[in-house]
């Protein structure tokens, strides 16, 4: 990808991204990094080789690609001091913020720019990330195929036609990781009590996961079918699912995916509002 692409902002989602497109074989030096103070940009310097610069302008006046990766609370501030090179510029704009959409980013960097609102997760950083993109008006489809490609290095990715589902993206990858974390730490802790020591536990149960999660992208079964396989009658697996499906794990799973794209339809009102 013969593309220079700018990260404003070089936290957990930009150094996340930044990772995975290095191990996928693109220049480093093609690569710039942003953030406040140099102490936040050493990690990504070191670890990834990639340029940085504590300057937004200076960081993007050269970039085909300007990648938006600060919290959305902040993003008002950085875009409009960089409206006017943005203007000059015009450089395909990425947001990845949760919770604001294509025209406000729009709007806030002065209007008339091609902006792809683009929902990664932190797999990225092992090319196993999961990414759904929403393209503007303005975004030509060369520029589609850069955002695609950009986010193809690190993972997979799924267009939307309709904005609004962001936040159904956000529900059920970009936040997702943590649901699943969330679930390693409980099975450790509950095989702890079982009486297995908490190493061998988090091992068993995530390599479980990986297992699961690489046999259900490569069946052709649905989950249920795949599930029903493991599930003799009678045994073990029937006891633990029944055990689940009474305490409502399925309400519980819907209710927090609504309450994620609920925040994030909240968050838009209230960042654009002001
Ligand atoms: N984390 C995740 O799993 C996901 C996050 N996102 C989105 O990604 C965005 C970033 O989130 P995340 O990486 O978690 O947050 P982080 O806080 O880890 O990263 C944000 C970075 O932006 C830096 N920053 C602050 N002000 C500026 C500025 N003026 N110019 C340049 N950089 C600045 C911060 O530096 P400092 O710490 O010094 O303030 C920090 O390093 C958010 O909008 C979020 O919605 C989307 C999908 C998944
Ligand atoms: O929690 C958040 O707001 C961000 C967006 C998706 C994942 N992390």
């Amino acid at each position: 990808m013969a593309t220079n692409i700018t990260f404003i902002g070089a936290g957990n989602m930009a150094s996340a991204i930044i990772g995975g497109l290095i191990d996928s074989g693109i220049a480093p030096d093609s690569i710039t990094a942003t953030s406040p103070t140099e102490d936040m940009l050493r990690p990504v310097s070191q670890r990834f080789g990639v340029n940085t610069q504590t300057d937004n302008n200076a960081a993007i006046c050269n970039a085909d690609v300007v990648v938006l990766a600060v919290k959305p609370q902040i993003m008002r501030d950085v875009c409009e001091a960089m409206q006017e090179t943005v203007l000059q510029q015009r450089p395909l704009i990425v947001s990845i913020a949760a919770g604001l959409d294509a025209e406000t980013i729009n709007q806030w960097l002065g209007g008339g720019h091609a902006v792809v609102r683009c929902m990664p997760n932190t797999p990225s950083l092992v090319g196993y990330g999961a990414s759904g993109l929403f393209a503007n008006q303005a975004v030509t489809s060369e520029q589609r195929d850069t955002a695609a490609q950009m986010m193809e290095a690190v993972g997979i990715v799924e267009w939307v036609e309709d904005e609004a589902l962001i936040d159904a993206v956000i529900a059920v990858s970009g936040s997702a990781p943590a649901y699943f974390f969330l679930m390693f730490e409980a099975m450790e802790e509950a095989a702890v009590k079982l009486g297995l020591p908490a190493d061998t536990a988090r091992r068993l149960a995530i390599q479980t996961a990986l297992g699961a999660a690489t046999m259900a992208q490569r069946s052709e079964d649905t989950p249920a079918t795949l599930k029903q396989n493991v599930m003799s009658p009678g045994g073990t697996t029937e006891r633990a699912i029944q055990h689940m499906e009474d305490a409502e794990l399925r309400k519980t799973i819907a209710d927090a995916m609504q309450a994620c794209a609920d925040r994030a339809q909240a968050m838009s009102k209230e960042l654009s509002a002001g």
